[in-house]
């Protein structure tokens, strides 16, 4: 048996949801860059479910739907003020919050497509009502409703900060969102997958997801990069800060990446977001330090900066609260582990690998009293 740790290299499924060839990354067969430049995450969302893009008719009913299940039930609402309990993450507030929904759910009508896209519409548009209420209850503040006029990404701001967002803020967002939609057989998106392929249901597939994703080594490495830059506090500081982490054999979180070696095709996307947006709200130090760190780690270590790098200092500047960046980055995600949990119920095989064992052979059992 020959293994592969961490499985690097193995491929385990085909798909036709996203695509990384040569550095390129796609989704359904258009590349990121269109993406990120022209289209609304609600776009990209019906893209990676339907595998098309939506003409206007379609898109408008889309947004209507989304909308439409941008609620939360009395009773919810009163559990998950009642997961305010002292320093709860809100990632788990999130993992417990999803898992919970699936109890106002009582169809088990789980393999079926058009119910899943149905609780895939209902999932999408009550993460971002979970994440934004119970941020503002914490923070001993009412839940605010969405605005039909707004988009997902405005909305999620708007109900956040109570507040008008502007141009750059929203497009800023958007942009993050649709960059973190979906990303292959990433470490959650198998996850969701795995959960799935024992014919589980979407809920539970999702919850697993969440679960995976809130590891320093996934998702969960962009709360870590600004806690990093908040340590680093000034651009002088930078290099000596990182010189002596790598001293340490520490890791430099944001940076480095299973399938990229030379440059992940989002970084630069959202390199310029955060340069735009930090120096709209005169926070320029935010991207400096990170410009700093981004280039003394590719040129003495070659790792180049993640998906999570940049995300940091962008929501940093948008005024978001740390320990929501990675639930911004679940709501994101969510579209694709969908896509990807339907493409497993629609061409299904339980998934079980095999382990080489390299354990103690033949032992002699003895009764407890004898050890
Ligand atoms: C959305 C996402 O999930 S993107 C990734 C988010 N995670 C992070 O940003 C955390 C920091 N980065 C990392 O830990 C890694 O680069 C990973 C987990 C993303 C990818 O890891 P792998 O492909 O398994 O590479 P692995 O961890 O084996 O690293 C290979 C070598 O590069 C080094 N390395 C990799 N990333 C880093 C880093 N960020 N800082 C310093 N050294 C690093 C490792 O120490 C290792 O060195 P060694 O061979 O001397 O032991
Ligand atoms: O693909 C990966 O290994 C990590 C991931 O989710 C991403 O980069 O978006």
């Amino acid at each position: 048996m020959s293994t592969s740790k961490g499985l690097e290299g193995i491929i385990v499924a085909q798909t036709d949801i996203t695509s990384i060839e040569k550095g390129k990354l796609s989704y359904v067969g258009y590349s990121i860059d269109d993406l990120a430049e022209q289209a609304s995450f609600e776009e990209v969302v019906y893209l990676l479910w339907y595998k098309q893009l939506p003409n206007e008719d379609a898109l408008h009913k889309f947004k209507a739907q989304l909308f439409d299940e941008m609620t939360l039930s009395p009773s919810f609402i009163e559990q998950l003020k009642h997961m305010h309990i002292e320093n709860a993450h809100p990632m788990d507030v999130l993992r417990t919050a999803v898992s919970m929904l699936s109890l106002y759910d009582s169809e088990h009508d789980h393999e079926d497509r058009d119910s899943n896209i149905d609780r895939a519409i209902r999932l999408q548009a009550k993460i971002a009502m979970i994440i934004t209420a119970f941020h503002r209850f914490r923070n001993g503040l009412a839940l605010i409703e969405p605005k039909q006029e707004l988009s997902y990404a405005e909305n999620f701001l708007y109900m956040l900060h109570g507040k008008d967002v502007n141009s750059l803020e929203s497009k800023a967002f958007n942009k993050a969102l649709i960059l973190h939609a979906d990303h292959e057989l990433n470490a959650s998106t198998f996850t969701a997958r795995v959960c799935v392929a024992t014919l589980s249901d979407l809920y539970s597939g999702l919850t697993a997801a969440i679960s995976a994703l809130k590891g320093p080594l996934h998702g969960g490495a962009n709360e870590q990069v600004i806690k990093m830059l908040m340590e680093i506090e000034t651009t002088d500081a930078a290099i000596p800060y990182v010189k002596a982490k790598i001293a340490n054999k520490e890791k430099i979180m944001g940076m480095g990446h299973r399938v990229y070696k030379e440059g992940d095709p989002r970084a630069k996307h959202l390199k310029e977001m955060s340069k735009e947006i930090t120096k709209q709200k005169d926070m320029s130090q935010w991207y400096e330090i990170s410009e700093k760190i981004e280039n003394y780690v590719k040129e003495t270590k070659g790792l180049p900066a993640n998906v999570d790098f940049y995300s940091a200092s962008m929501y940093h500047a948008l005024g978001i609260p740390h320990d929501l960046f990675t639930p911004i980055f679940a709501m994101s995600r969510t579209s694709g582990w969908i896509a990807h949990m339907l493409e497993q119920y629609a061409n299904n095989r339980l998934i079980r690998p095999r382990a080489e064992y390299v354990g103690l052979e033949n032992q002699t059992f003895k009764p407890v009293n004898k050890r």
